[in-house]
């Protein structure tokens, strides 16, 4: 990356700067390789943040079927992060994870899980687990909400074969004949998944994370605390892919102790550590055996760490100190927090990053954790919180006694509540994915890169001010 003009003296963020348009021999869009070289066999530099709000199994699972990689929290119970990991392995590859509900369930129900809108929908089973029916979320959106699920079975969807549908592209073709846009895909009477023809086409577009047997990646985080030897085996065994040794203040004694520790059990996988703004904390942690670094303290959207403490960095210029020092190394920055825009993301990867990691923003999506629910006016929303808020720590420490606990909440530098809305016009986080995917071959395009090494080595950046930025924004309304 080079600076367009003159190089800063001070430290800059995504909004300081913007990308300048060079010559390019890439002639489409879809000539581009956005794929990371970090060693995680993402196919798309999109990483889900380990907070408890963003990422739950279904999150990791939906993002890796589309190249990217979910990051399980460190607050997870252990059994849980190894049901979670687990699940993720077991979920189909070419098909999407159904909704699966009981006939005895109620429309209202359903609607807490998959809201009225097109390409989504939900599989009926009986007691036993036998599939029942399938419908589409618009049939639920029309019913009323105390009624049964397994009562509105008369009007049940078209299933689908999977002998009928060996590729994305004639499932696409098959249901677009049929006028489905949404059906469950069944082999041998049993549900192997569900499709939409959204999902069809994506497959036709993304490349999976697999793993050496196939299966879809997932990572997942410790803390620098307790045993973190024994999580990470266990971890390991369950069959994580990377593991993230993550604390706010990641150039710390602790932090390189748990870097070796983990370092030492050998256990194959790529090494992920942070957070740590400068090239120096970089330095030390892949001196203690660290292969990717996380960057960034502050810029996240639930984080009030620079208003308590003042600590932190303009993520733009943390990202690319770091990535340069990294790169010296023969290691790789995650670029964590403050992504609002896809235009975000385009600056993160300019700036160096081999990924980002994204945290509030994938919070407001149908696959998020948690359940959704609806404001006054209808707007539906999902609960986030930050991973040092005072609700956090809570969860974190239950297990400490009242007075280490209170000592514990007095730390807190996170929001506890807030709202994230669904987008309406983009309420599943693949459809966020596509909307920053397009938006990252585009800014490949412009900088004339046909994958991310070249884009780091193309890219040029310009820095603006207050009203550049306000200039970029599309206007709503007429002025
Ligand atoms: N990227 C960011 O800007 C930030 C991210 N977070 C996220 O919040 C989650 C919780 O992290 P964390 O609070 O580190 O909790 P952890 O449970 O990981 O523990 C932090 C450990 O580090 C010690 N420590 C020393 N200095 C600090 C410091 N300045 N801040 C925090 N701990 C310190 C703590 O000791 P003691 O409690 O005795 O001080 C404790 O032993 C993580 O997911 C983290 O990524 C949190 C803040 C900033
Ligand atoms: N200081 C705090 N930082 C937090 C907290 N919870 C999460 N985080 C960090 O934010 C990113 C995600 O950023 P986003 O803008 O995409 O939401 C996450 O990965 C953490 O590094 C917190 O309570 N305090
Ligand atoms: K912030």
């Amino acid at each position: 990356m080079q600076f367009y003009g003159t190089t800063p003296r001070h430290d800059l963020t995504y909004s300081d700067v913007f990308l300048v348009p060079s010559r390019s021999s890439v002639t489409s869009r879809l000539d581009v390789s956005l794929a990371p070289d970090d060693g995680t066999g993402a196919t798309i530099p999109i990483i889900s943040a380990n907070m408890n709000s963003v990422t739950g199994k279904r999150l990791a699972a939906t993002l890796a079927r589309r190249g990217g990689l979910g990051v399980l929290p460190q607050d997870m119970h252990l059994q849980d992060l190894d049901d979670a990991i687990r699940w993720v392995k077991d979920q189909p590859v070419a098909f999407d994870t159904p909704y699966a509900l009981a006939a005895d369930e109620t429309v209202a129900d359903a609607l807490r899980h998959v809201p009225a809108v097109e390409a989504h929908g939900i599989v009926i089973h009986d007691a036993d687990g036998k599939y029942l029916g399938a419908l589409s979320a618009g049939q639920l959106g029309s019913a009323l909400p105390d009624a049964r699920l397994g009562d509105l079975l008369h009007g049940a969807l078209t299933a689908l074969d999977a002998e009928d549908i060996p590729d994305g592209r004639a499932a696409f073709e098959v249901m677009d004949a049929a006028g489905l846009e949404f059906a469950p895909v069944l082999e041998h009477g049993r549900v192997v998944g569900t499709l939409s023809k959204r999902s069809a086409l994506r497959s036709t577009i993304y490349q999976p994370a697999l793993d050496a047997h196939g299966r879809l990646r997932v990572a997942a985080a410790v803390g620098i605390n307790g045993d973190v030897a024994s999580k990470a085996k266990a971890l390991a065994a369950a069959g994580v892919d990377v593991l993230v040794i993550d604390t706010a203040h990641g150039d710390q004694d602790g932090m390189r102790q748990a870097i070796r520790t983990v370092k030492s059990l050998d256990l194959g996988l790529p090494i992920a550590a942070g957070n740590v703004v400068t090239d120096q904390a970089v330095r030390d942690l892949v001196e203690a055996g660290a292969d990717i670094l996380k960057v960034g303290v502050g810029p996240g959207a639930m984080c009030t760490t620079r208003m308590m403490t003042a600590v932190g960095r303009p993520q733009f210029s943390a990202v690319l100190e770091t990535s340069q020092a990294a790169r010296e190394l023969g290691a790789h920055v995650w670029a964590d927090g403050g992504v609002r825009y896809p235009r975000d993301v385009a600056l993160a990867l300019a700036a160096g990053g081999a990924s980002v990691m994204i945290g509030s923003w994938f919070a407001g999506t149908i696959e998020a954790p948690g359940l959704l629910d609806a404001d006054d006016s209808g707007a539906l929303y999902k609960e986030s919180w930050g991973m040092a808020s005072t609700k956090a720590v809570k969860g974190r420490f239950e297990r400490l006694d009242a007075y280490e606990l209170a000592r514990k909440t007095l730390f807190a530098e996170g929001i506890s509540s807030s709202r994230i809305y669904l987008d309406p016009l983009r309420p599943s986080v693949e459809d966020l994915l596509d909307m920053i995917t397009t938006g990252l071959r585009s800014s490949f395009t412009y900088a004339g890169a046909r994958s991310l090494s070249e884009f780091h080595e193309r890219a040029l950046v310009g820095i603006q001010s207050a009203a550049g930025y306000e200039e970029g924004k599309a206007l709503p309304v007429s002025w």
